[in-house]
């Protein structure tokens, strides 16, 4: 007898450059929108799927418009836009705390190389928390409402760990598991925590881990266990090339 694993294709999609990225500015929780460029990226990333044919059931994004955005042109380019949407706060970028709206090159330059690679790229080191006052503080803001008191003031990669493992293991899995091919538009730092989570990424090898704006990552998933388990460890970006030149210039952001 034959048994055939449960399989599913999860489509992961860091948003097109927004306005700060092309500034160097730390962002984080801060929503702001896509620049030119950007717009440009997630065209090109529908089109990526058209070509490929993997045609989205559904989709989760963050309650961010970068990664909204990204979504609506992907979908609209791949004559998908109009599919189920879900959108939750646990797909968000990571809270930068109080480096929001900092210039990364300047942060460097103050801190140096040891501390700004701590807040950017460890584990578990978090930023400084940020202040209700500060400008860039998301106090006070309707959709995080629900949250209370729980709402992050600064977030490390294990945060996002913990708060995006229950909504991937959660939600995307029960579209998975029905069959669906699932695109979820969201973050660098909240996509790097998935791919933790997939490829069981040490928490030391995470730091070196960059994720590229735009460019759709696809992995075949097992969707019988309690988690989800890759089929195709580290996933295939539908454009090589392109993703790995753009890994480099992340990786170098605030250099
Ligand atoms: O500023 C941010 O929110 C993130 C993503 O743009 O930056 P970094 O890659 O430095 O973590």
């Amino acid at each position: 007898m034959t048994s055939t694993t449960p399989t599913g294709t999860l489509i992961l999609l860091r948003h097109g450059e927004s306005t700060w990225n092309s500034k160097n500015l730390f962002t984080g929780w801060v929503d702001v929108p896509l620049s030119d460029k950007g717009v440009a990226e997630a065209t090109h990333a529908g089109e990526l799927l058209a070509e490929r044919n993997l045609l989205p059931d559904v989709v989760h994004t963050s309650v961010l418009r970068r990664a909204i955005s990204t979504a609506n042109l992907a979908l609209d380019k791949a004559d998908r836009h109009w599919i189920p949407v879900r959108r939750h706060w646990r797909l968000n970028e990571r809270h930068y705390g109080d480096l929001q709206g900092k210039d990364k090159k300047q942060t460097l330059e103050t801190y140096g190389e040891e501390q700004f690679m701590l807040w950017r790229r460890s584990y578990d080191t978090p930023p400084p928390p940020i202040s209700a006052d500060n400008e860039y503080s998301q106090a006070g803001d309707p959709r995080y409402a629900e949250l209370g008191d729980a709402a992050p003031q600064t977030e490390c990669l294990a945060d996002v760990v913990a708060r995006l493992e229950p909504y991937l293991n959660g939600p995307i899995k029960d579209d998975l598991a029905a069959g669906k091919t699932v695109l979820v538009a969201a973050h660098g730092n909240s996509l790097r925590a998935v791919v933790k989570l997939l490829d069981n990424v040490s928490d030391e090898a995470i730091a070196a881990l960059n994720i590229p704006t735009g460019i759709p990552l696809v992995y075949q998933v097992d969707v019988a266990g309690p988690t989800l388990k890759p089929l195709n460890p580290g996933g295939e970006y539908l454009d090589p090339q392109a993703a790995a030149e753009a890994v480099k210039a992340v990786a170098n952001q605030g250099r």
